[in-house]
């Protein structure tokens, strides 16, 4: 049995996401596994990382709110850990309440992604209301369930879950709104359509960047996302990391990899990857 840590808890996109990649395992593995909720996408990390669990299904990147920070950061600071696979989940956010209208809500709790992915839509219409950071989209809706003051950003299958109205749905401010997972876990796969890695650079100069990027289309290698993420040792010193569209085992990128680490400090893959067909609820 294979055991997937997520973010949990029940009801949150990421246990939708790592129940679609176990229903993936059983069809097409015939693998069963079991999911681990974790209040933290760190946690659901580290799990994989330590071995605690054998999987992590974790969120990457967002269309409307960008890059999940925790999930690169981590995967840079834990050198075990590799992508299996990607996935990709529309998200269609609910405002659930017990409110009997919008005016009567002051408080609005979520996930920050999800906070910033309905921004237009809580400044239109919710203009007054704090709102306040959760770890998860479904962690406020106990405390949400007994005041009807409050409300919380949500998936609308949780209104079920959690036996709560829904006062407006959808709500986030683009209709075609998805995020992006990773199946993280201590295998490094060899063979997939896409690569991820990641490097900081030898020194700030003209053109440190340019190097490397040269690489890829010196060896017609298609980058899908380049995202920069602070160090956190100085001001002003990045490390980035970058999709492609090869497989590892692929000529063109193993020639790019080689010349790449002459022109970095350090360069980390993460491995190579499918996309696996996901279930829409
Ligand atoms: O809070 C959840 O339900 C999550 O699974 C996390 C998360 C994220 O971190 O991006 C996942 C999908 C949505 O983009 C909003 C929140």
């Amino acid at each position: 049995m294979i055991s997937i840590a997520h973010l949990g808890p029940s009801g949150s996109y990421s246990e939708f996401a790592a129940t679609n990649y176990a229903q993936w395992l059983q069809r097409y593995q015939a693998q069963t596994s079991q999911l681990k909720p974790y209040n933290t996408i760190s946690k659901a990390i580290q799990a994989a990382a330590t071995g605690e669990s054998d999987i992590a299904v974790v969120p990457i990147e967002n269309s409307i709110g960008g890059s999940v920070p925790d999930t690169l950061d981590m995967l840079w600071e834990l050198d075990s850990l590799k992508i299996q696979n990607n996935l990709v989940i529309p998200i269609h956010h609910a405002l659930l309440s017990r409110a009997d209208c919008l005016d009567a809500i002051t408080t609005v709790y979520s996930h920050p992604q999800a906070l910033s992915q309905c921004q237009k839509w809580l400044s239109s219409n919710l203009p007054d209301a704090t709102q306040i950071a959760t770890s998860s989209t479904t962690e406020a809706l106990p405390r949400v369930s007994n005041d009807a003051t409050f409300a919380a950003i949500s998936p609308l299958w949780a209104a079920k879950l959690y036996d709560l109205p829904t006062l407006a749905d959808p709500i986030n401010d683009n209709p075609d709104n998805s995020t992006r997972f990773w199946v993280l876990s201590q295998q490094l796969s060899h063979c997939g359509s896409h690569t991820s890695i990641a490097f900081q650079l030898p020194d700030n100069t003209p053109g440190a960047l340019l190097k490397p990027l040269q690489l890829f289309a010196t060896q017609g290698i298609n980058m899908s996302r380049i995202e920069s993420r602070p160090t956190k040792l100085a001001l002003g010193d990045y490390r980035f990391f970058i999709d492609i569209e090869a497989s590892l085992d692929n000529t063109n990128t193993q020639a790019a990899l080689q010349l790449l680490k002459n022109c970095t400090k350090s360069l980390k893959v993460f491995g190579t990857y499918e996309q696996i067909p996901t279930q829409v609820p």
